[in-house]
């Protein structure tokens, strides 16, 4: 390996441990308590065998009761303190573990939070969920059962090799010869798993993308009896998860059997030798047991080390998939010396070309140039996947323009602050979700002070006053995510809760497309009467657009035509052949007429 790929990893490994160091955040004194209690309980630990080895030459050999019942008491007084240290220990790790995994979460979900569309189709939101919850476990339980033996090894090992050394440099050079031979297998066993580790994770990953998947879409599963077809895609991913933990697994256990091949091979040594210096009366037996007593401490610390550096190598890769989640920097914040109010609904586009990602083949939208006026009515038309979503997304600025701009009221959308632009661009997504809870809690999603009265009047305009006593009136329960409501009761509940910020620009990306062609052109006519706000409606049927003040016809992301209905109708042929198959032939676009199909199919 390379000196920069070293250098790098070294680097990255300092930082890792600085950000768990910061991550403790006002735990910290927590943790360095925890360090000093395991630090003392340690020292008091290794004076024990010292005590012992003068309690055996000084107070039995030599026959002084006085000796035996002053050193016994001052070895229980060691092992009394050793226990409350170890007491101390267990509630300073356990709360500053605690801290740092809730602080690890609150971190993560802040940072959900900023992230931009284009971060989330980064991360998948099953990594996510993995990402805040086993990893951060993971950083947890490496600090809980971890932390003691990181602190304890080291000091076992340096002060039970001097006392072991004061004690007889023979008998230790003996012991002394097994460490290195410990260490390089430490090292194969440690280099092999700690790879396996970050591989685990990811089929954890995928484990819980299945599962939302699958939970998810529990109903749609159920509707086309696909439950076997889950089922076996699960075992698919859990049988994985299985073979690959036990692989990794099963390297890691192979650290306690080598070790313990190790410490009885020293220990036999050691007697053999020390049994022949007693027998030259080069050594006395007290020493010996007091010897053999560091031995087994020193061994075992070597032990809890291995065990730690494994503990270690999974908590490190949690560490980094974390880091990832916190290092990412949202693709979309406020500037500097923000603007924070849109002085009219006015929309914008010019020049506008945009792709999802650099790596994409082609552009989703280019070279579109559009103006919509102020309280203007705007219908977008135009094939499924022409680019009518991706457009709308740019003006509340859920995606940034890869070219030209968009501007809101005269200012480029980048140059808001982005709760204010989205405060005052309201959208009503293709995919409506609902909260859990009643219909006031979600109504209040828009407007978190509307009166009750405020939330009927967007009832009214938004036609949901039709069925809300049939729902149970405001306090009525919607269920978790709205499961209590049809598809196109909960598109009309979302159109209030839109309304109800009153905005400046109102988008509906296809959101009456479940409601009748009654409902919808009542709703249609009362969104009319809000003036002052520029409503762009994105449809499949030309009836939710004919009277629109101008409509839009995309065309695999450009700008096919713009006009007014009559304007269309006279002189393009998409939107004549829209209007013939649809209104024309007297269909009304109800369900064999709608403009995916028509525009696809010319
Ligand atoms: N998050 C995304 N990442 C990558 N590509 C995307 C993403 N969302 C949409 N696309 C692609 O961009 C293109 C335009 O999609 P868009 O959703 O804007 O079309 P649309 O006209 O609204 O379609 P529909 O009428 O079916 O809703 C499609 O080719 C689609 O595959």
């Amino acid at each position: 390996m390379d000196g920069s790929r070293q250098d790098g990893k070294a680097a990255a490994r300092g930082s890792d441990l600085r950000f768990i160091a910061r991550g403790f955040g006002t735990y910290r004194k927590d943790a360095v308590l925890a360090g000093l209690c395991v630090f003392v309980e340690t020292s008091l630990e290794l004076l024990i065998p010292f005590l012992m080895s003068s309690v055996i030459d000084e107070g039995i050999s030599g026959a002084s009761p006085y000796v035996v019942w002053t050193r016994g008491a001052a070895m229980l007084a060691c092992a009394a303190a050793a226990l409350l240290l170890g007491t101390g220990y267990a509630r300073f790790s356990a709360r500053a573990a605690m801290g740092l995994g809730a602080n690890l979460r609150r971190a993560e979900f802040a940072q959900v939070q900023r992230f931009a569309f284009s971060n989330l189709d980064d991360f998948e939101s099953s990594s996510l969920v993995t990402r805040m919850t086993t990893d951060v476990t993971v950083i947890q339980n490496a600090m809980v059962t971890g932390f003691r033996p990181l602190l304890r090894g080291p000091v076992m090992l340096v002060m039970g090799l001097l006392l072991s050394c004061l004690m007889s440099v023979r008998l230790a050079a003996v012991f002394l010869a097994i460490v290195p031979v410990l260490a390089v297998v430490l090292l194969f066993i440690v280099r092999h798993v700690a790879p396996l580790y970050r591989v685990l994770q990811g089929v954890m990953d995928r484990l819980n993308d299945a599962l939302q998947e699958d939970l998810t879409a529990i109903r749609v599963i159920k509707a086309y009896v696909r439950e076997d077809h889950v089922a076996q895609r699960f075992s698919e991913v859990n049988s994985d998860l299985a073979a690959t933990a036990t692989r990794t697994f099963s390297g890691a256990v192979l650290n306690t059997p080598v070790f313990q091949l190790a410490m009885y091979t020293a220990c036999v040594g050691i007697l053999w030798t020390g049994g022949n210096m007693i027998m030259a009366s080069q050594l006395t037996v007290g020493t010996l047991t007091g010897f053999m007593s560091y031995v087994l401490q020193i061994m075992n610390s070597l032990m809890m080390i291995s065990n730690v550096f494994l503990l270690m190598a999974r908590a490190l890769t949690s560490i980094r998939r974390v880091r990832e989640v916190l290092d990412e920097k949202p693709a979309i914040s406020s500037p500097e010396h923000a603007l924070t109010e849109v002085p009219d609904g006015s929309v914008d586009f010019d020049h506008v070309g945009f792709r999802y990602s650099a790596s994409a083949q082609k552009d989703v939208l280019s070279d579109v140039t559009l103006h919509l006026t102020a309280g203007s009515t705007v219908g977008v038309l135009g094939a499924t996947g022409s680019g009518k979503t991706t457009l709308v997304q740019l003006i509340a600025r859920l995606y940034d323009v890869t070219s030209g701009g968009v501007a809101v009221g005269g200012h480029d959308v980048r140059e808001y602050d982005l709760a204010a632009l989205r405060d005052a661009v309201g959208i009503v997504l293709q995919k409506n979700v609902l909260f859990s809870g009643t219909v006031r809690q979600n109504l209040q999603w828009g407007a978190p002070d509307a009166s009750d009265d405020e939330l009927l009047e967007a009832c009214r305009v938004a036609c949901v006053d039709e069925f809300l006593d049939r729902i149970g009136g405001l306090d009525g329960d919607l269920g978790q995510g709205g499961v209590n409501v049809s598809g196109g009761q909960k598109q009309r509940l979302c159109i209030a809760r839109a309304l109800l910020k009153r905005p400046r620009v109102l988008v509906f990306d296809d959101s009456t497309s479940a409601v009748d062609m009654a409902t919808d052109a009542k709703i249609r006519a009362h969104l009319a009467a809000l003036a002052d706000v520029t409503k762009i409606v994105i449809a499949q049927r030309v009836a939710s657009v004919r009277d629109a003040d101008k409509i839009v016809i995309l065309d695999d992301g450009r700008v096919h035509a713009v006009g007014t209905h009559e304007e269309l109708l006279a002189a393009d042929p998409i939107y004549q052949e829209l209007y013939e198959s649809q209104i024309g032939s007297g269909i009304h676009g109800e369900k064999t007429g709608d403009v995916r199909e028509a525009a696809d199919g010319r």
